[in-house]
């Protein structure tokens, strides 16, 4: 049996740049959480949020701790729905009777990859779990997907079998990559994921993520406290402070020529004040995490 899904090839073929998912006037609060209007205003709540992730784009979406970020992650999974606004998802308007084919088409990879398997069930059967689930496919129709998939993040075979205790951070983060792309995703919503992991695993991550950006035509949404991957990563950078947006545009505008005191702060505090925009460089570790190539031409 195989899925409904565009395949990825087909998708990179068509126009790229185009808003894939898209937040209008979004408002959210936990209102379980809201025991006073003062602590809503103070930072769990998401104030008319407008933001546009592009196809075949990495959108960085970064801003202290608890400035809503991991929120607007659920609001663009489907896990949670805004109070007010609207969700686009490929042009049209997000509705409960759509949320079940969104869900496939958009996936999660989270912080603590280890955290994110189960730790009795092989490597194996965790990554083609979401086709028996969602497809109902049988695990002897899932190995050319399967070998696909962990092809596709630098993984061999010999790891299925393994049980995640058996395996490093790094690899379980490709596990959990491997398992979002078995669906054929277009869209990865990236929360914290190299955060958890050692510097050079960091960067071999960031490359992976951004050679499947650029060979399957994916978007994401990457979030992240380090802004010097989101510099790597992302050409578009949205800036949270307190559930409100401060600042959006290009990585250039952002970075390079930033409007409120609020982002120059940021980036003050970046470790060694270099992000590599116009040095990076793999002699210069300073510019960049160790291994990380050169920062991509394209939107500079
Ligand atoms: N399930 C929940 N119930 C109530 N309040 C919540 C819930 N999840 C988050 N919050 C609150 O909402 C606000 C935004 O949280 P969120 O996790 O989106 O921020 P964040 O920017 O991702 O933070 P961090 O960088 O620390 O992960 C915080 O004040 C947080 O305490």
């Amino acid at each position: 049996m195989t899925s409904p899904i565009e395949p990825s090839h087909v998708r990179t073929a068509r126009a790229s740049s185009e808003p894939i998912l898209e937040l209008r006037n979004v408002d959210f609060c936990y209102l379980a959480a809201r025991r006073s209007a003062a602590e809503v205003l103070g930072g769990s709540r998401l104030h008319k949020i407008n933001m546009i992730v592009r196809r075949g784009k990495a959108h960085g979406l970064i801003g202290e701790s608890g400035s809503g970020k991991s929120t607007i992650a659920k609001l663009l999974l489907g896990l949670t729905a805004p109070q007010s606004g609207q969700i686009f998802f490929d042009g049209e308007l997000l509705t409960p009777d759509r949320l079940a084919a969104f869900r496939l088409r958009v996936q999660p990879v989270f912080q603590s990859p280890l955290d994110a398997l189960d730790p009795i069930t092989p490597i194996g059967k965790q990554i083609i779990a979401p086709l028996l689930v969602n497809f109902n496919m049988k695990s002897s129709d899932c190995q050319a997907r399967l070998a696909a998939a962990i092809s596709a993040v630098g993984l061999s075979g010999e790891i299925l079998g393994k049980l995640p205790h058996q395996i490093s951070g790094g690899q379980a983060q490709r596990v959990n990559i491997a398992r979002a792309l078995i669906l054929d995703p277009e869209v990865l919503i990236c929360d914290e994921p190299v955060s958890a992991l050692d510097m050079t695993v960091q960067a071999q991550i960031l490359n992976l993520l951004s050679d499947l950006r650029e060979s399957r035509g994916l978007s994401l949404l990457f979030i992240s406290h380090d802004i010097r991957s989101v510099a790597y990563l992302c050409s578009e950078i949205t800036v949270l402070k307190r559930g409100s947006i401060v600042e959006s545009g290009s990585r250039d505008e952002v970075l390079l020529d930033p409007k409120t005191d609020y982002m120059k702060s940021l980036l003050e505090a970046v470790p060694n004040s270099g992000l590599g925009l116009e040095t990076a460089s793999p002699s210069n570790p300073c510019s960049q995490p160790a291994g990380r190539r050169d920062l991509p031409a394209e939107g500079w």
